[in-house]
């Protein structure tokens, strides 16, 4: 989709967190997959989509110059900010930044360690922001999920009805905002993602989800970076196929 409200879609790549589960001893979207960083791949996913605008990344405290470097020679990264101690700090660090834009803005959430979202998953939240004001992104679930309490199943609510959510997620920036707003002062914000902190604040908010993608893979532990470094390779192969295929193509 190519249209007014899309072309001014501002896209937040969440590159805060320190990779605490990956162990790797600095972020885990510094590290590489198919020669290029983590961070580098999900800033070009956003800065080679026709209906982005601009690209703002948060970063690890310590590493704000590092990021700078990388994102300098994407066209449509305009700032590398310093994120929080958790990923909804960053997220509201974000907002601070964007401050001064209005509240029909098109905003997207990604994890900067998610390096493969393609177009088409972009495509489809840009899409379902036409005429939603929260949107997430899911895929099936292959296990069984249930909760539990004291070592005990609690529920099992039926797979069918489940979903595993992913990133980005996308908000008229008004609506993130007013979200965000209620849960800074709520002493008690415990959040995992932003369309959660609506679901939580603005529970009247309809929140659309929409189709993911199995290789939008977020790389947590270490098993994620060789999954990762396949599928990188993979991707490369296959670009590799079209250009020779179709020389146009790769223009
Ligand atoms: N304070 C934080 C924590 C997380 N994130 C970002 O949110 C995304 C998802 O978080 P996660 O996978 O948990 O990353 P880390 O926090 O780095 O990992 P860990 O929890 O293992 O330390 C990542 O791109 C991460 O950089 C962020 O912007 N600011
Ligand atoms: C936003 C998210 O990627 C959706 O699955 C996820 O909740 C992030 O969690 P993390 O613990 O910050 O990796």
């Amino acid at each position: 989709m190519t249209g007014d409200t899309a072309t001014r879609a501002v896209a937040v790549v969440l590159a805060g967190g320190v990779g605490a589960r990956l162990g790797a001893g600095r972020p885990k979207q510094l590290l590489e997959v198919g020669g290029r960083p983590i961070l580098a791949h999900a800033i070009a996913a956003f800065d080679g989509h026709p209906d982005v605008a601009e690209v703002l990344v948060v970063m690890a405290a310590g590493h704000v110059r590092e990021a700078a470097a990388l994102a300098a020679p994407f066209r449509k990264a305009t700032g590398v900010i310093e994120g929080g101690a958790t990923r909804t700090a960053s997220t509201a660090a974000a907002l601070a930044a964007l401050a001064d834009r209005p509240d029909d803005t098109p905003v997207l959430f990604h994890d900067a360690a998610r390096p493969f979202v393609d177009r088409a998953v972009i495509d489809r939240t840009l899409a379902a922001l036409a005429d939603h004001d929260a949107v997430a992104v899911g895929v099936p679930c292959s296990d069984t999920v249930v909760a539990v309490r004291d070592g005990r199943v609690a529920d099992m609510p039926p797979r069918s009805s489940l979903v595993r959510f992913q990133t980005p997620q996308g908000f008229r920036l008004g609506t993130i905002r007013k979200a965000y707003e209620l849960a800074l002062a709520d002493p008690d914000l415990v959040a995992t993602d932003d369309c959660g902190v609506v679901h939580r604040y603005l529970p009247d908010v309809p929140i659309r989800v929409v189709e993911g993608s199995e290789r939008n893979l977020k790389v947590t532990h270490p098993l994620d970076l060789v999954l990762a470094e396949h599928l990188a390779q993979q991707t490369a192969q296959q670009t590799a196929e079209q250009t020779a295929a179709d020389p146009s193509e790769s223009a």
